[in-house]
């Protein structure tokens, strides 16, 4: 079977029967994994299209691999193949120790402007968890991938640098707000007003595409009043300029306080969620770390910026289970560039010793299935992962904290799901 490319026509993707599909294999466990899951991949391709449809795995390469044999370590040809092809998935990498990249991961979603980092935390029955419903967790964080203090605009302290940019805040723009201004360094962080909406957009409309009550806006912007509290206003202005009467915000429910009082607004918000409208909410990031915990099912979509989404993923992952099934996207909804990838890591100390949970790897390619529309291949693999913890074969992470578990190396447990496609 010929392969050809994923293209994209008025936003819309066209998928062929055999597409060419780049990936990355990753540092540390990421052969481990990543050779689990296509063989994972691959089984559900075959077991739902009887052969009729196949995906061409090109390798591409980045990190440690790349370095060894092309010097670089993230090569021009790797971004110019995921350019090409759209859709890409890859490993966890290794953070280069020295040199000019600070992650690749980051530069990764930075060079193709992968603006959301999307990442669904829901729960398989059977997996051993540190809260008392993990069931009740079930939200899709929607983190900006592009901004905020990720975009590496730091100055080391001691440095010529650090003190010109010292002596503007001091003396051009009056601030006598560094405590120690001979010892600080200086991190910068920028949030514009179309980084945000377009992330905001993207958690609206899937909220909307997949019937979830809500969307919250997570923030400091007590604190941060320019970056994080203006992430709050612009999404709020966006919710009610773009998705009109689709939404009901709490800048609307303020309003109506003000006006008509707490009763009319709690009253006109009943309203709003028996219409069916989207409720969009905002809530500060330290108050929420608790009520994900205490209160989950309050929760739905969950749009936030780049670091704020980047400790939240693995607090909600650590609550239906750990990173070692917490899937993930990074995504450019504008022109459909996406490589899928899990939350976790390189885990360097479990490398090439065939042990780690694959499942996260595993599930950003279900995540992949339904983004181009392979929708049976994807439930397959969804059944087969609920059917394998269900029978308590699972890999030593889940091993050590269940009862009466069969642990299994990274392979057995993907050989495991395969048998159990049915
Ligand atoms: N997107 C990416 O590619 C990311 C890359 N990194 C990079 O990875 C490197 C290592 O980072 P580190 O902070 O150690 O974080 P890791 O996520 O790599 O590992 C931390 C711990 O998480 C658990 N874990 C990770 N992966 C799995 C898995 N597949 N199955 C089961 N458990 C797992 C292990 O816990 P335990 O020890 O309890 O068994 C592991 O020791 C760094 O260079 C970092 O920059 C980090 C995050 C994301
Ligand atoms: O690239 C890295 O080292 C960190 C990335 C990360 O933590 C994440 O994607 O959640
Ligand atoms: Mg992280």
């Amino acid at each position: 079977m010929a392969s050809e490319k994923i293209t994209t026509n008025n936003g819309k993707l066209n998928v062929p029967d055999n597409p060419v599909i780049p990936f990355i294999i990753g540092d540390g466990t990421g052969p481990d994994i990543w050779n689990a899951a296509q063989k994972v991949l691959d089984g559900a391709v075959e077991k739902a299209y009887n052969g009729e449809k196949e995906i061409d795995w090109k390798e591409v390469l980045a990190g440690q691999k790349a370095y060894d044999e092309t010097g670089e370590w993230l090569p021009q040809d790797t971004l110019d193949a995921i350019n090409e092809y759209l859709i890409a998935i890859k490993g966890p990498l290794t953070t280069p120790i020295g040199g000019g990249i600070r992650s690749l991961n980051v530069a990764l979603r930075q060079k193709l402007d992968l603006f959301t980092c999307l990442r669904p935390v829901r729960y398989f029955d059977g997996v051993p968890s540190p809260v008392k419903r993990p069931e009740d967790t079930d939200m899709v964080i929607f983190r900006e991938n592009t901004e905020d203090i990720y975009a590496g605009i730091e100055f080391q302290e001691g440095t010529d640098d650090v003190k010109k940019v010292i002596d503007f805040i001091r003396n051009e723009m009056g601030s006598e707000n560094i405590r120690f201004p001979e010892t600080s360094g200086i991190g910068i962080k920028p949030v514009s007003k179309e980084g945000t909406e377009r992330l905001v957009r993207a958690a609206i409309n899937y909220a909307i595409d997949n019937n979830r009550p809500s969307v919250t806006l997570v923030h400091k912007g007590n604190i941060m009043k320019f970056t994080e509290g203006a992430f709050k206003a612009w999404g709020y202005d966006l919710a009610e300029r773009e998705f009109g009467d689709k939404v009901f915000t709490w800048k609307e429910y303020d309003e109506i306080v003000e006006k008509d009082g707490r009763e009319a607004a709690d009253k006109a918000q009943g309203e709003a969620e028996d219409a069916g409208k989207i409720i969009i909410k905002d809530s500060i990031a330290d108050i929420f770390l608790q009520q994900i915990l205490l209160r989950p099912k309050e929760f739905g979509v969950v749009a936030t910026m780049n670091l704020n989404g980047d400790y939240i993923s693995d607090a909600l992952a650590a609550q239906v289970g750990g990173i070692g099934i917490a899937p993930g996207a990074n995504i450019n909804y504008e022109t459909g560039h996406a490589i899928f990838e899990a939350t976790h890591g390189t885990a360097p100390k479990y490398a090439g010793q065939d042990k780690v949970n694959p499942s996260s790897v595993i599930l950003s390619g279900v995540l992949l299935l339904e983004h181009i529309g392979w929708t049976e291949a994807a439930e397959l693999i969804t059944k087969a992962m609920e059917k394998t913890i269900a029978s308590k074969v699972v890999t030593y992470d889940f091993a050590r904290l269940m009862d009466g578990a069969k642990e299994v190396k990274c392979s057995e447990f993907g050989e495991e799901l395969v048998k159990n496609m049915d």
